[in-house]
């Protein structure tokens, strides 16, 4: 009996944006796919150039990678392109029910599109990724403490402590001084954080890489369908994945899917209804 088998999930159906230098795209396919979705991956510029090109899509991932070379800033430039060619399409995706995920890359291009928060209407950039506090780019796996009040429909049934692979240069996430932070915390907005061992968000590196305050490591919209992180959970879909596998085997703790597909896989129970 696999665990993750979702009813109605091949009703469902994925858009992957590959190109300019992203490069999860493999293994973000096959999550999907695990879990039953029906997933297209196309280059950005096709998806651009397609006025129709989120029609019938439920689900929009922006991968992790270095698009355009992380130049300026990573997810700066494809963010600019996608605002003056896609904008649009997006929020029309959102307001009409669908889903956006962005993973690492992806989650510093929607930012910094200011499709997160999403507090007002529009696009409104109202927070930044900037670099990592410390020893720049960071290759690790990381502890992370789920909220489960948060309205985010990736991670509600996922268990409150979760680990996933972290690596990136420019993760620290950044707003101005004022109620910003406490409307993110009243409206459980930040479904993840950096927890050190005891499970608690933590500011300290390397439980925390970047710096985040609070430990952010990703945000919601208010809807809970627009999720971003900047660690990766197409990059945990087998047991076997964890750097501890055979401890956890021998504790009888080894989990029977990696907790990256549980999290794609809320996405995809969100959209088929179960
Ligand atoms: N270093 C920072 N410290 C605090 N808040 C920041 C910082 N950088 C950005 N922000 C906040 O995040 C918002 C979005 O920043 P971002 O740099 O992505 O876009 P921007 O300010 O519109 O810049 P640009 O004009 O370069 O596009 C800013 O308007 C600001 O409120
Ligand atoms: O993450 C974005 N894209 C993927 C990517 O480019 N990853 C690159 O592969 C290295 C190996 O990671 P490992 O699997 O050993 O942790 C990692 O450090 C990255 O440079
Ligand atoms: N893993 C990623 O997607 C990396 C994102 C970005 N290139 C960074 O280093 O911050």
């Amino acid at each position: 009996m696999n665990a993750l088998k979702i009813d109605g999930a091949a009703d469902v159906r994925a858009l992957v944006l590959t190109g300019y230098g992203l490069n999860c795209e493999a293994e973000t396919c096959a999550a999907l796919q695990t879990v039953g979705a029906r997933v297209t991956a196309r280059h950005v510029a096709d998806a651009i150039a397609d006025v129709d090109a989120l029609a019938g899509f439920q689900l929009v991932v922006f991968i992790g990678g270095f698009s355009f070379g992380d130049h300026i800033a990573s997810g700066r430039v494809f963010a600019n392109r996608l605002r003056f060619k896609m904008g649009e399409r997006l929020l029309r995706h959102v307001d009409d029910g669908g889903l956006v995920l962005g993973i690492c890359n992806g989650f510093q291009t929607i930012v910094k599109l200011g499709l997160l928060p999403g507090l007002e209407p529009g696009l409104s950039p109202r927070v930044s990724l900037v670099m990592n506090d410390r020893l720049g780019y960071w290759d690790a796996w990381v502890r992370l403490a789920v909220d489960r009040v948060s309205p985010c429909v990736f991670t509600r049934a996922l268990p409150p402590v979760i680990e996933l692979p972290s690596r990136h240069g420019e993760g620290k996430l950044v707003f101005e001084e004022g109620p910003l932070r406490q409307v993110l915390e009243d409206r459980h907005l930040i479904p993840v954080r950096y927890a050190d061992e005891a499970g608690a968000a933590t500011e300290r590196w390397p439980d925390n890489p970047d710096g985040s305050p609070g430990g952010i490591a990703g945000l919601c919209d208010p809807s809970g369908r627009v999720f971003g992180l900047m660690p990766h959970p197409e990059a945990y879909l087998y047991p076997e994945n964890h750097p501890h596998w055979i401890a956890q085997r021998e504790a009888g703790t080894l989990p029977e899917h990696g907790l990256g597909l549980h999290l794609l896989a809320g996405g995809v129970r969100a959209i088929a209804g179960g």
